[in-house]
């Protein structure tokens, strides 16, 4: 029997509530007797790992940026993402390629020409994929975006965590970013799901929850 496993990725500003909810989802997902592979992006692999590290505190100029993570991605998908898809597992991945879209082509005004090619490159579907693609790229089957106003999520963030590179922009680079995930759940808006960030933690966990419940993926309890 072909297995199928489920690829979802978690989206949104930092801030936005995407940890508070993923190792939930996780343990709804166990509770049904599904395999989870809980992952991150950059990262997944001690390689990506290494990569993380420096993507999120050394100073580099755009493209080197854009290109370590690729590279990361790469790894992640060869040695992680892939091989749990093949064995049926749901993969739950904090970021992946919408991420950055959003931060290197909408944030930092990184030429969007030069990811799309990169993406076409890293994330071709291997000859001996088991799980379906849409148009031969390996992408999340669903992608749970967490929207928040900027102003918001820096109430959020001061003071709960050491910033990174990222996490110490202005509000204004948050709300590129925002506006980057806008547009990349237009151009897909099948793939995307939309949480309204702004809720409660409560709140936010319904919306998650009940859609999943929708899809047959959850069940109601
Ligand atoms: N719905 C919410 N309302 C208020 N605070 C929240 C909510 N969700 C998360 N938080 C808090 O906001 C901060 C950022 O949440 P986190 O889940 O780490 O965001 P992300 O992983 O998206 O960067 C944390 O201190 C978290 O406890
Ligand atoms: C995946 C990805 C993340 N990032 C950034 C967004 C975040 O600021 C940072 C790390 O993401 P994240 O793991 O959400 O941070 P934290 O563990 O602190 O919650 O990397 C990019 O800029 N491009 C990318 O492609």
């Amino acid at each position: 029997m072909t297995k199928t496993g489920l690829f979802i990725s978690f989206e949104g500003i930092d801030g936005a509530g995407k940890s508070t909810h993923i190792d939930g989802l996780a343990a709804a997902f166990k509770a049904q007797g599904r395999q989870v592979t809980l992952t991150r992006e950059p990262g997944g692999t001690p390689l990506a790992e290494k990569l993380r590290e420096m993507v999120l505190h050394d100073a580099m100029d755009s493209l080197t940026e854009a290109l370590l993570i690729f590279a990361a991605r790469r790894d992640h998908l060869h040695h992680v993402i892939e091989p749990a898809l093949a064995r049926g597992d749901v993969v739950l991945c904090d970021r992946f390629t919408d991420a950055t879209f959003a931060y290197q082509g909408s944030g930092r005004g990184f030429d969007l020409g030069v990811l799309q090619q990169l993406e076409q490159w890293v994330q071709a579907i291997p000859a001996d994929a088991v799980s379906p693609s849409s148009n031969g790229l390996r992408q999340p089957d669903v992608t749970v975006w967490f929207e928040l106003d900027p102003a918001i999520a820096a109430v959020r963030l001061a003071g709960a965590r050491v910033p990174d590179r990222f996490e110490a922009q202005p509000v204004e680079f948050f709300q590129k970013v925002s506006d980057g995930y806008a547009a990349r759940a237009q151009a897909d808006a099948q793939r995307f799901v939309r949480l309204d960030a702004a809720q409660t933690r409560e709140a936010v966990w319904q919306q998650l929850h009940q859609n999943f419940v929708q899809r047959g993926w959850l069940s109601e309890t």
